[in-house]
């Protein structure tokens, strides 16, 4: 389902940002501004931050300092966000469609349906397998897949594209496009090359010395 323009003109702005974990201060004086349409790509050596900036952008961990806020949205809408960490959530206990209706009850079923969603990451076909036997790819498409069952303007990749074939990237670009094209904004930190059509649509953060 492609959907235009879903979302309200928005924009991710940061001013002065600092970011760190556990007292560690790891990325600092970080100004950006994303708006909707865009992907802005994280990118830096391992250790320098990526994961603890989305981390901060989700509000799971405190920033050190400046601010950040995410201007345009409609307070009224509920969560704006989809983070998709390092971990895919995925209950082995619970077949495929069951933890993809899992999550849809979570966050609200406001995006596509469950069957079209797993049709889309292709996993159609092993809907009602347990989801403990999926290959490291297949919970990948699998975690990726609640990003289409709950529609959010703000999406908090974090190297989506791991363990994935080189078919799996290209089904990261096109979900990135896709949410693009409605208006969403991307941030997604990453050591795999993500090429929209659009290359006007993307834009780089460097952290960290040799990024
Ligand atoms: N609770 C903590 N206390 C101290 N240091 C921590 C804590 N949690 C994480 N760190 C450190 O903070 C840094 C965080 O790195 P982060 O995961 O944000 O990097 P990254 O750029 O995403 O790396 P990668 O490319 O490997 O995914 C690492 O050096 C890590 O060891």
């Amino acid at each position: 389902m492609t959907q235009r323009q879903a979302y309200p003109s928005l924009v991710l702005r940061a001013q002065g940002l600092a970011c760190g974990r556990g007292g560690l201060p790891l990325a600092d004086d970080m100004s950006f501004a994303v708006h909707g349409g865009t992907c802005l790509l994280l990118r830096g050596p391992n250790g320098t931050g990526k994961t603890t900036l989305l981390l901060t952008l989700a509000g799971i961990v405190a920033p050190l300092g400046g601010f950040f806020a995410l201007e345009g949205a409609d307070p009224e809408a509920g969560p704006l966000l989809h983070y998709c960490g390092h971990r895919n959530a995925v209950k082995p206990r619970l077949s495929v469609e069951e933890n993809l209706g899992f999550w849809a009850g979570v966050n609200g079923a406001t995006g596509e349906r469950i069957d079209d969603a797993l049709d889309r990451v292709g996993l159609g076909e092993l809907a009602t397998l347990d989801a403990g036997y999926l290959s490291a790819g297949q919970s990948r498409r699998l975690a990726l897949a609640r990003l289409l069952v709950t529609r959010r303007p703000l999406w908090l990749l974090d190297e989506p594209t791991a363990a994935l074939d080189t078919e799996g990237h290209q089904l990261v670009t096109e979900l990135i496009d896709e949410h693009l094209n409605a208006g969403g904004i991307a941030i997604a930190a990453t050591h795999d090359p993500i090429t929209l059509p659009d290359p006007a649509r993307m834009e780089t953060l460097a952290l960290g010395k040799a990024a």
